[in-house]
Parts: C-alpha cells; sequence; structure tokens
C-alpha cells in the first residue's frame, strides 16, 4: 500500500473534485458517512454519550458531518467547536449549518479552557481538531484541551489522525498530541503511524476509502509502500516440478566467535528453513563440532584460528553470503572482512560485528558489493550514519547512506523499514516478543536464503523481513511474547510461507470460534 504526504493527498483531493464532477463538500460527505457507518455498525443505537470536537478546518468539517449523521440516527451527542481562529474553511461552514437542520443543539463554541465540558470515563470522545493541516504545534488552551482529553478514560477515536500530529513531519511538542484508542484515517495511512516517536499515537488505524481519483493515485510516487499480506504474496517464487537443491542456490554463513556460536547456527538454520538448496557455514575451528552436532544438513568450513574468524577461505561459489553474526571486531577480523568484500562478486548480507567492523573501519564501505544489504538496529544503524534528531532526520541521513554506498539498508525496528535509493518499504509484521536474543541473526540467514534462491536482494531484503514477522508473530501465537527465542523463529518460517497463502477468517469464522 502506498503512503502520501499531507502535500499529495490535499492535490489527491483537488484533482478529485475537478476531474470527477464531486465537491470537497460531497467528498467530505463521504469520508463522514464511512466514520458514522463503522460507528453505527458497533454502537448499534446504544445511547452511550458521544462528545464531538471539532476545529475549524476540514477535519472539523469532517467532525460536523459524523455529528449530524449521528443525531439524526438519535445517538446521544454533544457537538463542540475549538474556535481557535476566525480562518474557518468552506467546507467546515456548510456543514456547520447542515447540523443545524438536525438538531436545536448548536454546537457548543469553546473560545478557552473554562469552556472544557465535563466527560465521564464511560463515554465517547471524537477527535476532530486537527487533521493533516496542522502547521504548527497547538498551543494554549488548544493544548490544555488535547491534554484534558487525555487525562479522559475515555474511548477516543480520532478522524484522520490524532490531533497535534503531522502526517509525515516530527513532531515538535508530544505534550500536545491526542492519545487515540483508535484512528479512522482517509484512503491511506499515514507515515508518522509508523515510526517510533508518533507510533506510539497510533495504536491501532484503519483505513476507509474516500475514492481519491485512482489514476493520480497510482502514478504518483509514493514517500513509502507499506507491505502487508497482499504486496508479500506478489514476492513469493513458486518452485518448478523439476528444480533439484542446486536451482536453490548455496548459502555461505561466515558467523560465530568464542561463546558466540549460536549466531552462525541460527543464521545457517534459517538459511536452510527459507530454502537455501545448501548452506555452508564458515566459523572459528572451536565452532566445528557444534555447527555440524546443531545444524547436520549444513556443510562446515573452519577458521585456522580455534576462536576467531581471521581469513576466510572456501573452495566453492556461494550463490549468497551472510556475514558478521557474532564474529566480533578483532583487527584480524576486519582483515578477513575486507578481503572477503573485494573478493565478492555478489551482494552480501552485512549484519551485526561486520557493521561495527565497518563502522570504526569506514574504508572498508568502499569495498562492499552494489546492493549489499545492511541489517543494522538502532544501535549499529547510529554507528554507521552518526546520530539523528528525530525519526525523518533518521530516514533522510539512511537514505543519503545508502545512496552513497550503492545499499539497502533495513532499518530494524517495530516497523522495520527497508531503503534503497529514497524508497522506503515499511513492514507490517511482527511484534515485541521478538526483541530477543539472536532474532537479528534469523533474519540475517532468511535474507540470505532469498537471494541464494534467486530473489534479489532487494526483494529478498523485503520479503525476507515481512516472513520473519510473520514467523515471530505465529509463534507468539502458541507461546507469547515473554517466552518466545530466536529458535522459535526458525521452527516457524515454514508456517509463515504457508499463512502467505491461507484464506483470511471472515467476520463469521470469527463468530462460529
Ligand atoms: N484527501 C483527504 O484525505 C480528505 C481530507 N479531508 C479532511 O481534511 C483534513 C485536512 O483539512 P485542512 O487542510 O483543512 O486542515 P485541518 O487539519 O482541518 O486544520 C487546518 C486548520 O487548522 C489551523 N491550524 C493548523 N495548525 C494549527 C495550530 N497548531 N493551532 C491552531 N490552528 C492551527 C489552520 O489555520 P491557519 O494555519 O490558516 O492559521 C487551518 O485552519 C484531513 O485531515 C481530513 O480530515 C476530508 O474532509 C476530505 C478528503
Ligand atoms: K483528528
Amino acid at each position: 500500500m502506498k503512503l502520501f504526504s499531507a502535500a499529495q493527498l490535499h492535490e489527491a483531493d483537488k484533482i478529485t473534485t475537478k476531474k470527477h464532477g464531486i465537491t470537497l463538500v460531497e467528498l467530505m460527505e463521504r469520508g463522514g458517512t464511512q466514520i458514522f457507518n463503522w460507528l453505527h455498525h458497533r454502537m448499534q443505537g446504544a445511547q452511550v454519550p458521544i462528545h464531538i470536537f471539532s476545529g475549524i478546518g476540514n477535519n472539523g468539517g469532517d467532525g460536523l458531518v459524523v455529528g449530524r449523521l449521528l443525531i439524526e440516527h438519535g445517538y446521544n451527542v454533544k457537538v463542540y467547536v475549538a474556535n481557535f481562529t476566525d480562518k474557518r474553511s468552506k467546507c467546515f461552514l456548510i456543514n456547520y449549518d447542515r447540523i443545524k437542520t438536525v438538531t436545536k443543539d448548536w454546537p457548543i463554541l469553546m473560545t478557552s479552557a473554562h469552556d472544557f465540558p465535563e466527560i465521564k470515563d464511560e463515554d465517547i470522545i471524537i477527535d476532530a481538531l486537527f487533521g493533516i493541516g496542522l502547521n504548527r504545534p497547538p498551543e494554549g488552551w488548544v493544548k490544555e484541551l488535547i491534554q484534558y482529553l487525555n487525562s479522559k478514560k475515555s474511548f477516543k477515536l480520532s478522524i484522520d489522525i490524532p490531533s497535534g500530529m503531522y502526517a509525515n513531519k516530527a513532531l515538535t511538542d508530544a505534550e500536545a498530541v491526542l492519545k487515540a484508542s483508535h484512528t479512522l484515517t482517509f484512503q491511506a495511512p499515514k507515515l508518522s503511524f509508523f515510526l517510533p516517536e508518533t507510533g506510539r499515537f497510533v495504536p491501532y488505524f484503519e483505513v476507509l476509502e474516500i475514492g481519491l481519483d485512482p489514476e493520480y493515485l497510482h502514478t504518483t510516487e509514493p514517500i513509502a509502500q507499506v507491505i502487508a499480506k497482499p504486496e508479500a504474496q506478489q514476492f513469493y517464487k513458486q518452485r518448478e516440478k523439476y528444480a533439484h537443491k542446486g536451482s536453490f542456490g548455496h548459502t555461505l554463513v561466515v558467523a560465530g566467535s568464542y561463546g558466540k556460536m549460536g549466531a552462525a547456527v541460527l543464521t545457517t538454520k534459517a538459511a536452510y528453513r527459507t530454502g537455501a538448496g545448501l548452506v555452508t557455514a564458515f566459523v572459528p575451528e572451536s565452532g566445528y563440532n557444534i555447527l555440524q552436532t546443531a545444524v547436520p544438513e549444513a556443510m562446515t568450513l573452519t577458521d585456522a584460528e580455534d576462536d576467531l574468524i581471521t581469513s576466510i577461505a572456501i573452495d566453492f561459489e556461494p550463490s549468497s553470503i551472510a556475514v558478521g553474526m557474532g564474529i566480533g571486531t578483532k583487527p584480524e577480523t576486519v582483515k578477513a572482512l575486507g578481503k572477503l568484500f573485494k573478493e565478492a562478486k555478489e551482494p552480501l548480507v552485512i549484519d551485526a560485528d561486520a557493521l561495527n567492523c565497518i563502522a570504526a573501519n569506514d574504508e572498508l564501505l568502499n569495498h562492499i558489493p552494489e546492493l549489499s544489504v545492511l541489517t543494522p538496529h538502532p544501535g549499529e544503524l547510529e554507528r554507521l550514519i552518526g546520530a539523528w534528531t528525530d525519526d525523518y532526520d533518521k530516514l533522510e541521513k539512511t537514505k543519503s547512506f545508502a545512496k552513497q554506498h550503492n545499499v539497502i539498508v533495513v532499518i530494524k525496528g517495530a516497523n522495520t523499514i527497508v531503503v534503497i535509493e529514497e524508497r522506503l518499504y515499511i513492514n507490517t509484521t511482527g511484534n515485541p516478543g521478538m526483541a530477543t536474543g539472536g532474532s537479528g541473526d534469523v533474519l540475517s540467514g532468511m535474507i540470505a536464503g532469498l537471494i541464494s534462491q534467486g530473489y534479489d536482494p532487494l526483494i529478498a531484503s523485503v520479503f525476507g523481513v515481512y516472513l520473519h514477522g510473520s514467523a515471530g508473530n505465529l509463534a507468539t501465537q502458541e507461546i507469547g511474547f515473554e517466552a518466545l527465542i530466536a529458535q522459535d523463529i526458525v521452527e516457524h518460517i515454514g508456517p509463515a510461507f504457508l499463512t502467505l497463502f491461507a484464506p483470511e477468517p471472515t467476520e463469521q469464522d470469527a463468530k462460529n470460534a
């Protein structure tokens, strides 16, 4: 799914009204009606008090439409207008007049903190104060209003975006954002829903299509893409009947040091479980028995040194290489890495200590094969690109780094983001149970396993990240967040592939369960 900026969505509004002979007020009616339907479906006429807080822009206009439809259907509604400026939008004004046709209870104008109404925890709050037109942080009594609403335990439904948050810009005042219980967003989710500093204000969201011009949406370069099941399904390559193990390549895993041989085991197993035809682990000598015992399917080559990697010698042409998991950062290892980079003909998957070696030895960067995949967690990323001021700065710095070195960067996190040139691919699978030792080693093995089968490095990264999160989700369904360990992710790679094409449970299935 494509993500658009606030400016692009405003443009889509304009184009839609011009091309489809529909007015902005009609478009607003569509959006408001969908929100009403969402509520009506769940509330079925229940008389729980609903408090709607509207601003004076088009987001406020949406709130007024919802208010009118709820009143028409006999709900117990109070509408408040936060009159923070006199520049009311045209569509707001039209709906301000319309609501007066269905009630004698005119919207209550609020101009200061004295006007804040009493709200009980059981009541429902609808937040239509600011939408994607926010252009500065809310201040004064408007900020106090947001904080007042946040102090209530009520269910809070935000329209389009929690008020006080931008669609695609960093927050300037985290104290002035509505803490929404749920957000119903128009046409496409907003980038800030997926980033750590702002995503916490959007624990749950749903997208409501309002019929913006399909051609504009189709032909416009998005600011990011969200990868969910429909996208992931398209990445999958069907296996051919006459394929043999040679068809799926030979992955080399360069990993491990004394006390960290488990990293090599996890990466090797993950590469196999993801479908690599053959996997060879290259480990320090002391890892030989461990690897042969833990992963009998794998071949094992060893370094001359007992405890660390000092010189990587292999006797075959790998179709993919994953390097760095648990290798440490000793000078001998850095030297061996430099040689591997120079000699490699194909993109590598570079993780963990290999990234730390690169961060401490800049010249290694010049030898990384094009389109190699770097998979840093936030600490490793900071060592590579330097400190950032906020999530957006982090993305910009990562894009420049990726462009400068012609590599793919996988920023690991709650929503892992794959970065190539100017493009961002945001993953939607995974859960907090996966923040556990070795989880990243599994991911590297998976990406390398996909490259080995002929997936191009970008698809292998995006698809690998999706499957890794999906495997983690399936594992958590069985054992919960706390007990999940990296091996469980490996054990669920198979089910993650199977789930890719399993039908989604319907509402009726849920009722029958
Ligand atoms: N394509 C779609 O998806 C569709 C979108 N629609 C809806 O439109 C919404 C966008 O509406 P919008 O552009 O009118 O902006 P919105 O967010 O209501 O507020 C802007 C107003 O607030 C003001 N203002 C800003 N910051 C402020 C501050 N800190 N403190 C005080 N004032 C501040 C600003 O005033 P000014 O800067 O001029 O002083 C302006 O008056 C969108 O989110 C969606 O809900 C649907 O109806 C139709 C299809
Ligand atoms: K809002």
